[in-house]
């Protein structure tokens, strides 16, 4: 991209995709959201997003997974901005470029990593620190999971993602996230969870004992929980039975689940090698699927 008219260089930051490394629906509080506990980690992949500071602001998407997103009023970047400019008067914004990597409605968070990367850029240009009490209230009114995505550091999540906990120091977890290619809407599978507004069903279990020292640890923390998503995801969108089936059937594939709403769901393995080997592999199965190794933390 080129200089902005002022010669003030374009800012830029990475959107990296949200894992839920395991989610507990508590219940449904009587506005109907659901109240939730997750462990939420980042992975070292995501979209880019680009702020060329000007007068006006605007959007233009490039990029894999750019087809039949619009650049419109409802996309997250401009929702985020234009709450951003009415909770923060008189402050700049300009012209904003995305490059879409990650899948569209895939439960690894994407539009929610972008929103939280327009408000990480407007911040930075506006001499705003993240901590503000008035951006968080921006990022959680814009959608449930922007405030995790704000910092995106891994951390506990509760109440509809408005309550953060400390950002933790995970180990790194060499992972594989597999999209089968099916939008599936968040909305829907709340709704096919089936909970009337009002029950109210588990205490908040308090989320990690101790922190984990090491991946092995880790992953046996989460072997004890689930993603209480999966079934109403699977119930709406059934491929992804099938990807569950095949990232456990990979050599050295440790732990399977499924991230968010879904489809993504993802595998843990222990190094880069074991990783890379199954995601190949996979692509090789399943060549139209969006299959790729990161590191999660
Ligand atoms: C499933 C998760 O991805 C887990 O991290 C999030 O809770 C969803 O976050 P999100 O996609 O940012 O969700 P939003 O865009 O705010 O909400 C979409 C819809 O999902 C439902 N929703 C969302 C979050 C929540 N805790 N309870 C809900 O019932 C609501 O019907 C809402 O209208
Ligand atoms: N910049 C954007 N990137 C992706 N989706 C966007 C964007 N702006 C608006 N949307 C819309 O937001 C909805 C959710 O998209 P997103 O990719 O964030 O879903 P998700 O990965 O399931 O999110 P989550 O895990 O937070 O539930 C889609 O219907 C999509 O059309």
């Amino acid at each position: 991209m080129a200089a902005s008219a002022g010669g003030a260089l374009p800012l830029r930051t990475r959107a990296r995709a949200k894992v839920n490394l395991d989610l507990r629906v508590l219940g449904r509080r009587p506005d109907g959201y659901h109240e939730l506990e997750s462990l939420v980690a980042f992975a070292g992949i995501g979209d880019e997003l680009a702020l060329d500071p000007g007068p006006s602001l605007s959007l233009t998407i490039a990029g894999p997974r750019a087809a039949g997103l619009e650049a419109d009023d409802r996309n997250l970047v401009l929702r985020a901005a234009r709450a951003f400019g009415q909770a923060f008067p008189g402050t700049h914004a300009g012209a904003f470029h995305l490059t879409k990597r990650l899948p569209v409605a895939s439960g690894i968070g994407g539009g929610s990593a972008d929103a939280a990367a327009a408000l990480r850029l407007l911040a930075r240009l506006n001499g705003i620190a993240l901590s503000d009490p008035t951006l968080r209230e921006v990022a959680a009114g814009v959608g449930a999971d922007v405030p995790v995505c704000l910092e995106s550091r891994a951390r506990l999540m509760a109440g509809i993602g408005d309550r953060l906990g400390p950002a933790l120091r995970l180990p790194s977890l060499f992972a594989v996230l597999v999209n089968p290619g099916v939008p599936v809407e968040t909305v829907g599978v709340f709704r096919a969870l089936g909970l009337a507004a009002g029950d109210r069903l588990l205490a908040a279990g308090g989320g990690l004992p101790a922190l984990p020292t090491s991946a092995a640890e880790l992953r046996a923390v989460l072997a004890r929980s689930g993603n209480d998503l999966a079934v109403p995801a699977q119930r709406i969108a059934p491929e992804i039975g099938e990807v569950l089936e095949r990232l456990a059937a990979l050599p050295g594939s440790r732990l399977v689940r499924m991230s968010g709403s879904g489809a993504t769901c993802f595998a843990l393995f222990d190094d880069c090698v074991a990783s890379a080997a199954a995601a190949k592999a996979l692509a090789r199965q399943r060549p139209e699927w969006w299959v790729r190794a990161t590191l999660l933390r």
